[in-house]
């Protein structure tokens, strides 16, 4: 089923349920800190494993003791999507449980 692109106002109304993440040009992005660099690299794997789930899958960047995210819907042509809500909402669930902050 094709995702259809959220208007703006779907957009900060998503947004708003999810602290953290902002809308950076036509991407959803969020940034997290960890309190070493293998426990943002364990993180990454595990956001891995959540992209292939959904089948949806953001720029991922493991930095130093950061790990961040920036996605948006290739097959919407570049558009936000409930799809990218969706992945912005698993991590937020998994991220606590790796002390990202
Ligand atoms: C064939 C497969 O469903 C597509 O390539 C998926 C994979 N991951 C994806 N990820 C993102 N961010 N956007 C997409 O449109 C997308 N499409």
């Amino acid at each position: 089923m094709p995702v259809e692109p959220l208007s703006r106002t779907e957009i900060e109304a998503r947004l708003a349920e999810l602290p953290g993440w902002t809308l950076a040009g036509d991407r959803l992005t969020r940034a997290y800190r960890l309190d070493s660099h293998v426990a943002a690299a364990a993180m990454t794997v595990h956001i891995a494993r959540v992209q292939d789930e959904l089948d949806h899958h953001s720029d991922l960047t493991l930095g130093y003791n950061t790990v961040s995210l920036s996605v948006h819907t290739h097959s919407a042509g570049g558009a936000v999507t409930a799809k990218d809500f969706e992945l912005a909402r698993r991590v937020e669930d998994l991220a606590s449980a790796h002390g990202a902050h």
